[in-house]
């Protein structure tokens, strides 16, 4: 195996790094891929990382060689809201957790699911009508997560969520930040000691486990039901053939509601500003709603007819994608890329990087959902990966796009969305990609005249 090493900032910006990485992580890995291509190497404190952005190494991590990566040093920190879950573990156990998940995300079964969404997108519908009549600016963030909490919680739990956002959001603020391994000094003390941060913590925790506490107890009352939450209840541990114990069954329904919920939220939120942002894309957009839909709610039926729609959701996740970059440890040495990566140090992939890199991508900063029309839309693997790839894809993918569709329809149906005048939008990486400081906008019944 080879011993070259990655290119990558030299000895005296590593301090540099860990400071930029602590400040601005998504400006540092935008960074490291335009200065080093493909694949960079760089310290963060102490630890070794290998930032991989180019489609065939990415390739060569995620589908040709899985088995020498596991979730690793960065992922740890997700436990904390998520507890040992899906997105957490490995082997016999993450698969045991996938088995019993996966029936729930079949194609057949969230379509029929596609009027719990369109009734959960009208209700935020009518929860916009004041302000809009009004001619208010509304922060739509908060309202997005709300409405995807929602659609999480009625297609998968069999409650509604959305009856206690007030508790759950910012539950959820907190977590996307405490999640995220930046080396912060309070990120590191032990538990014991008695921060402002480690209370908040701990009572930010305890609010999540009460909410999925009361989603079992709720289920085992009502008995089986056609759910995840029943789902759980009934599986057997495939070793001892015992069934899981409530602190597992609490892991997998904390995995499922924060890395669903909140993920489509942000999603949401960025697309409705990048419409806001190309007023012909728009134009464009409600022109096809028009002639599919007539004005009428959409089915999941209809979807395929409204390809710009898919595009417009398509080009969104490309320019703006929620999980902006993901870990991997690695098992054994490797070589990606004709370079040596050690064992037992970090892989970074970041979809974010990936999806503006200017050799693979032409004018990767210009909002264009023309990229994604079937005619020139590249079929190269991993060159597009917003919900990640091999075996360990996003399970709630297909999910998440019809609530992104359904959604967008029916808001640009009703709605013309202008961000505030003045308010300028900033990406920034936290846990998922976040606008720094919301999305303001004002919302205005659309104008057919
Ligand atoms: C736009 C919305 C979404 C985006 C961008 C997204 C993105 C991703 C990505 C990139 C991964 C792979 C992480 C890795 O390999 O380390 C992932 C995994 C996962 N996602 Fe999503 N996701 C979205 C929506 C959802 C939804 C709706 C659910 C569930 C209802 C969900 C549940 C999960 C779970 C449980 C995993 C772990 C899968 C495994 O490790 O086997 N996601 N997601």
């Amino acid at each position: 195996m080879t011993d070259r090493r990655a290119p990558g900032p030299d000895g005296g910006h590593l301090i540099g790094a860990l400071s930029r990485f602590k400040s601005n992580s998504l400006g540092l890995i935008s960074d490291l891929q335009r200065r080093f291509g493909g694949i960079a190497r760089v310290k963060l404190g102490p630890y070794l990382v290998h930032q991989v952005t180019e489609p065939d190494l990415i390739k060569h991590v995620l589908q040709d060689n899985p088995g020498n990566y596991r979730r690793g040093r960065f992922y740890r920190g997700f436990n904390l809201f998520m507890g040992h879950g899906m997105l957490t573990t490995d082997g016999a156990e993450w698969q045991a957790r996938r088995q019993v998940a996966q029936p729930f995300f079949q194609r057949a079964r969230l379509e029929s699911a596609a009027p719990v969404i369109t009734e959960c997108v009208q209700d935020l519908l009518d929860r916009w009508e004041g302000p809009a009549e009004r001619g208010e600016v509304v922060d739509v963030v908060d309202d997005l997560m709300w409405l995807s909490m929602g659609v999480l919680s009625r297609v998968l739990f069999g409650v509604d969520l959305r009856e206690r956002a007030d508790e759950l959001l910012p539950v959820v603020r907190f977590a996307i930040k405490a999640m995220i391994i930046t080396g912060k000094v309070e990120q590191m003390l032990p538990r014991w000691v008695p921060t402002r941060y480690r209370r908040d913590l701990n009572r930010h925790q305890a609010v999540l486990n009460r909410v999925m506490d009361d989603v079992i107890a709720r289920q085992r009352a009502a008995g089986d039901e056609d759910n995840l939450v029943a789902a759980l209840l009934r599986a057997e541990h495939p070793e001892t053939g015992r069934p899981w114990d409530d602190r597992a069954i609490r892991a997998e329904l904390k995995t499922h509601f924060m890395a669903g919920h909140e993920t489509t939220g942000c999603a949401l939120a960025w697309t409705l500003y990048a419409l806001a942002q190309h007023v012909d894309v728009r134009r464009r957009l409600t022109a096809e709603l028009d002639e599919v839909l007539a004005g009428r709610t959409p089915t999941a039926e209809d979807l395929p007819k409204l390809t710009y729609l898919r595009q417009v959701v398509d080009e969104s996740l490309r320019m703006y994608p929620p999980i902006w970059v993901f870990p991997r440890d690695t098992v054994d040495d490797d070589e990606i890329g004709g370079y040596h990566v050690p064992a037992g140090t970090t892989v970074l992939i970041s979809p974010h990087a990936a999806h503006h890199n200017a050799e693979v991508w032409e004018s990767p900063e210009a909002f264009d959902p023309e990229r994604f029309c079937p005619a020139s839309r590249s079929t190269e693997r991993y060159r597009y990966l917003p919900f990640g790839g091999g075996a360990r894809h996003c399970v709630g993918h297909r999910l998440a796009l019809l609530e992104l569709q359904l959604t967008v329809a029916m808001v640009a149906q009703r709605y013309r969305l202008d961000l505030a005048p003045g308010h300028q939008v900033v990406p920034t990486g936290l846990v998922s990609l976040r606008p720094k400081k919301g999305v303001p906008m004002r919302i205005a019944p659309v104008d057919r005249g």
